[in-house]
C-alpha cells in the first residue's frame, strides 16, 4: 500500500509551508534529479533539459545548473519565459551560467531527455508550443526522465486531455499522486521513483496517523485462539453456472486467515469443493449461518432470487462485501439503493468501472476520466467505502479521504479476480479489520498476487484467479512475518 498519497491541497499547502520556511523545495528537488540523471547517466553525456513556464520548468533550470556544475553537456529547451518568482530564479541562474536556450527541440537531443514542462499543476491540455515539442519528444527515441509527473498527464485524475510525455523513468516529488497511478499514468511515467525530499512527516497536513499505520498488525495470530477468533465470511452467490465465482471468493476468504467461510449458494447442486473441503456450502436459505461478514455478489446473477437475497443482506446488521451483480441489482432498483445508503451497518462496494458507471448513472469512459472524482462520488452517494478497481484502484472513504493501490499489474486483468478480492476484503473485515483498512490491505495484498506472478514469470500472461486466491497466504504471511520482525 502506497502510505503517501497526497491530495493536490495537501501538497499546495506543504508546499507553501515548505517556503515560508526557506526549505528551498525546488533546489532539493535538483538535486535530487541530478543523483537520478547520474544513476542514469554515470559517465557525463549530453542531456537535454525541457523547461516548462511554472515550478517544474524551474525545477529542471536548476537540475541544468546542477548537471554543467557535474560535466554533463546540456541544452535546454525552453520556448516560453518563466512566470513566478522561483521559476524566474531559476531561470536567471541558467542564464548566468550559460546564456543559451533553444526554442525547439535539438535534431540530436543526446543521451536523456529531461522533461520538466509540466508536473502537478497543468491546467488543460498542453496547447502551442508545448505540444509540438511533447510530439517531438515522443517521436525520438531518446529515454525521457520525467520530473514530477510526465507533462500533459494530470497527475490527480490519471488522464491526459491531450497528447502527454511517454516517459522511461518519473521522479515524482515529495510524494506519490494519484494519476501517476491509475487511468492513464501507469502506461506514461515508466519506472516511477519518489523523492520525499527529506520533509519531516509532521508536515504533511493530511491526518498523518492516516499515512503510516501498519494495516497488517490486526492479523497477528495470538496463541489462546481459536477459529472462532478469526471470524466467519459467508459469501452470497453461486447461481447456476456461475458457482466458480462463490467458490473463488471463498476459497480467497479462507487463504486469508477467516476462521470459517460458508458459501450460500443460489445452486443447490454444490455440496462440496473437493480442493477445499474447509468451505461449507449449502443452499442459500432466507436464514444463513451465524456469520461476521458477507460477501454477496460472486456469481449472484440478477434473479428474482437473488434479489431477495440481496434485500435480505441489505436488511441485516452484519458488514457487507457488495460486489459485481449485487452492484448491479443496486444500480437497476432504486429501492435497493435506498437501502445501502441508509444502512447503518458497514459495506465495502467493489465496482470495477462499468459497474460504477451503472450506479452512478454515467458512461464507463467519463468513470475513467476522472477515477478519483467517480470513486469519491460513489462512497460519499452511499456513505460507504468504495473500492473502484482498474489501473491503480483506489479507495474510497465517505469523508473523501482516500487511496491509491500502488501494487498489481496486468497480469490481474483475468476473470474471477474480482471475486477473489471480495473474498479477500470479507476475510480481514471477518478478522476485526475497519473496512477501509480491509478494503486498502485486501486490494494492496490481491495486486501482490498480479506482482509475485510477473517476478516468477518475467511476464503477465495467464494468472488464474485461483492462483491468486492461493497466494494470498504465502504473501500475507511473509508481510506478518516482516511486520513482527520490525515490531519486536
Ligand atoms: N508540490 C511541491 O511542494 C513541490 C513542487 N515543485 C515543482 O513545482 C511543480 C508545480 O509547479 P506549478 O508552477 O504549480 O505548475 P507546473 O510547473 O506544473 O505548470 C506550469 C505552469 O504552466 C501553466 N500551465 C498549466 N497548464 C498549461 C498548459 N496546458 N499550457 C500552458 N501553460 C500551462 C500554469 O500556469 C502553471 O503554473 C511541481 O510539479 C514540481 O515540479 C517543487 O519544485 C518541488 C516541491
Ligand atoms: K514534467
Amino acid at each position: 500500500m502506497n502510505p503517501a498519497i497526497q491530495s493536490l491541497a495537501a501538497q499546495r499547502a506543504l508546499e507553501a509551508a515548505a517556503a515560508a520556511q526557506g526549505m528551498g523545495l525546488m533546489r532539493r528537488a535538483a538535486c535530487a534529479a541530478a543523483d537520478k540523471v547520474r544513476a542514469l547517466l554515470p559517465e557525463p553525456a549530453p542531456v537535454t533539459v525541457l523547461a516548462g513556464p511554472g515550478n517544474n520548468g524551474g525545477d529542471a533550470l536548476h537540475l541544468a545548473c546542477e548537471l554543467v556544475r557535474a560535466g554533463y553537456p546540456v541544452t535546454v529547451v525552453s520556448p516560453a519565459p518563466q512566470q513566478g518568482d522561483e521559476a524566474v530564479a531559476a531561470r536567471a541562474r541558467w542564464d548566468e551560467i550559460s546564456g543559451h536556450t533553444d526554442r525547439e527541440l535539438p535534431a540530436a537531443a543526446g543521451a536523456l531527455v529531461v522533461d520538466g514542462l509540466f508536473g502537478i499543476g497543468l491546467a488543460r491540455a498542453p496547447s502551442a508550443p508545448w505540444d509540438a515539442l511533447i510530439r517531438a519528444v515522443n517521436a525520438s527515441d531518446v529515454p525521457v526522465l520525467a520530473l514530477d509527473a510526465p507533462s500533459g498527464l494530470d497527475a490527480t485524475r490519471g488522464t491526459a486531455p491531450g497528447e502527454a510525455i511517454r516517459a522511461r523513468h518519473t521522479l515524482t516529488f515529495l510524494c506519490l499522486k494519484a494519476g501517476l497511478l491509475t487511468g492513464d499514468g501507469p502506461g506514461l511515467t515508466g519506472a516511477l521513483e519518489v523523492a520525499p525530499l527529506d520533509v519531516p512527516p509532521a508536515m504533511w497536513p493530511e491526518a498523518e496517523g492516516e499515512l503510516n499505520r501498519p494495516l497488517l498488525a490486526p492479523l497477528a495470530r495470538k496463541a489462546n485462539s481459536h477459529k472462532g477468533s478469526y471470524g466467519t465470511v459467508c459469501v452470497v452467490g453461486g447461481s447456476p453456472g456461475m458457482l466458480g465465482a462463490a467458490l473463488l471468493a471463498g476459497r480467497a476468504a479462507l487463504s486469508l486467515g477467516a476462521g470459517k467461510v460458508h458459501l450460500a449458494t443460489l445452486d443447490a447442486r454444490l455440496a462440496v469443493d473437493p480442493c477445499h473441503p474447509e468451505l461449507m456450502i449449502a443452499p442459500h436459505t432466507p436464514t444463513l449461518p451465524t456469520h461476521e461478514v458477507c460477501a454477496i455478489g460472486p456469481g449472484l446473477g440478477q434473479s428474482g432470487d437473488a434479489r431477495a437475497a440481496l434485500a435480505a443482506a441489505l436488511a441485516g446488521d452484519v458488514s457487507l462485501v457488495v460486489d459485481a451483480d449485487a452492484l448491479n441489482l443496486v444500480a437497476a432498483d432504486p429501492v435497493l439503493a435506498e437501502r445501502l445508503a441508509r444502512r447503518q451497518a458497514p459495506a465495502v462496494l467493489t465496482p470495477h468501472p462499468a459497474e460504477a458507471a451503472r450506479l452512478l448513472g454515467l458512461s464507463t469512459a467519463e468513470v475513467q476520466a476522472d477515477r478519483v472524482g467517480a470513486a469519491r462520488a460513489l462512497a460519499r452517494r452511499f456513505g460507504q467505502t468504495v473500492v473502484l478497481k482498474g489501473a491503480g484502484t483506489l479507495i474510497a472513504r465517505a469523508d473523501g479521504f482516500y487511496r491509491v493501490n500502488a501494487s498489481g499489474n496486468a497480469a490481474l486483468a483475468a476473470a474471477g479476480q474480482g471475486d477473489v478480492l471480495s473474498g479477500a476484503i470479507a476475510a480481514l473485515i471477518a478478522q476485526h479489520l475497519p473496512p477501509f483498512d480491509a478494503a486498502c490491505l485486501g486490494v494492496y495484498l490481491h495486486g501482490l498476487t498480479g506482482d509475485l506472478y510477473r517476478a516468477r514469470q518475467g511476464y503477465m500472461l495467464g494468472l488464474a484467479a485461483s492462483q491468486s486466491a492461493a497466494d494470498l497466504t504465502d504473501i500475507a504471511n511473509a508481510l506478518l512475518l516482516i511486520h513482527e520482525r520490525n515490531t519486536v
